[in-house]
């Protein structure tokens, strides 16, 4: 559905984007993640022709954005990351209005427009003024209003932000409807976690270039981090101090561990292992008389995935040419 090659913005000299490549398919559900300044607006503005790149490609169901922008406007639906003021529109009157702007007659943007206040769960709102709708309303209107031409590509920027996480549960579930009517969804987002809950694929962005993209599972399968396993016990005469002493002497003399670091009387070991080798070194600990309480191996996330492969991630400008 996407296709970017070798695509560069430069703004005053400045790379904001630089060689950057991506595909994203039909029917995913695509999170764009990366710190600020990383380049995300940049490329979302190039893919609705709002504005030019520099150099590269990018096409958009086989159409060249950056030689025929106007040709892909219809397949394109765009919900930029704020909300303009409407005063004195209703809520109905604000999907005819964009109705209008893609020629659509009066009966027929009336017709998609219930279709997708029902989708948004916003069909009680439809003689409301827009003003007067919550924050998490209107970003559920905004993706209504992007949808009344029927484009095949969503592209959202930043929709969860500043909304409370009931909006963002509602959000979420917006997605997933889009998902089910087959439509491709492009969304940025600094909210890690939740876009591996919502997203089918993702990209993570740095510095104006992808640092890894691919499916959510493939992606957190790269993770070098191993996420620890935390452990807290105690042994039967004992202080607290002895028996965490104790017990990482008996986890290093069996099992190959990268570190052991101990906080608040926990012990938190680093090791490579699967859910088997977890179970063995539960079993030796038990077996060596430790009264085991507490044995988690917390799961890798993101969030410590995107901070590993950006970096932490930045804001300096250290690709200005
Ligand atoms: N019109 C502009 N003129 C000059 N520099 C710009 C312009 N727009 C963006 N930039 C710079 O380009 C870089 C990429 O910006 P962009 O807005 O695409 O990043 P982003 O990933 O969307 O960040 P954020 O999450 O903060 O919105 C930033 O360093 C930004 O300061």
């Amino acid at each position: 559905m996407v296709d970017i090659v070798n695509l560069t913005k430069y703004y005053d000299g400045f790379a904001a984007l630089d060689n950057l490549n991506l595909h994203i398919d039909k029917g995913e559900i695509f999170g764009f993640v990366g710190p600020n300044g990383a380049g995300k607006t940049t490329t979302m503005k190039i893919m609705c022709g709002l504005i030019k790149a520099t150099s590269g490609e990018l096409l958009i169901d086989g159409v060249n954005v950056l030689k025929k922008s106007a040709d892909v406007r219809r397949k394109i639906g765009y919900v930029p990351d704020f909300f303009g003021v409407y005063d004195n529109f209703k809520v109905i009157e604000y999907m005819e209005f964009y109705g209008s702007m893609y020629g659509m007659s009066r009966q027929a943007s009336d017709e998609m427009a219930d279709r997708l206040l029902e989708l948004v769960d916003l069909s009680d709102k439809r003689e409301e003024f827009v003003d007067v709708l919550s924050r998490g309303m209107k970003q559920r209107l905004c993706v209504a209003r992007a949808l009344i031409h029927d484009p095949e590509l969503l592209i959202l920027d930043e929709p969860n932000s500043g909304l409370d996480p009931r909006a963002r549960v509602e959000m979420k579930d917006i997605m997933k409807k889009l998902r089910e009517l087959g439509k491709t969804v492009v969304i940025s987002s600094h909210i890690l976690p939740e876009l591996s809950e919502m997203c089918t694929s993702i990209g993570i962005i740095d510095h104006g270039r992808i640092v890894s993209s691919g499916k959510v599972d493939d992606i957190m399968a790269q993770g070098h981090a191993e996420a620890p396993v935390k452990i807290r016990g105690y042994i039967l005469g004992l202080s607290g101090h002895e028996a965490l002493d104790r017990i990482s002497v008996i986890i290093r003399e069996r099992f190959s561990v990268d570190r052991i670091t101990e906080k608040d009387g926990e012990l938190i070991v680093y090791y490579h292992g699967d859910r088997e080798s977890d179970a063995e070194l539960l079993r030796s600990l038990v077996d060596n008389g430790v009264h085991v309480h507490q044995f988690v191996r917390e799961k890798e996330n993101l969030e410590s995935l995107f901070l590993e492969i950006t970096g932490g991630g930045a804001d300096d400008k250290n690709n200005t040419h």
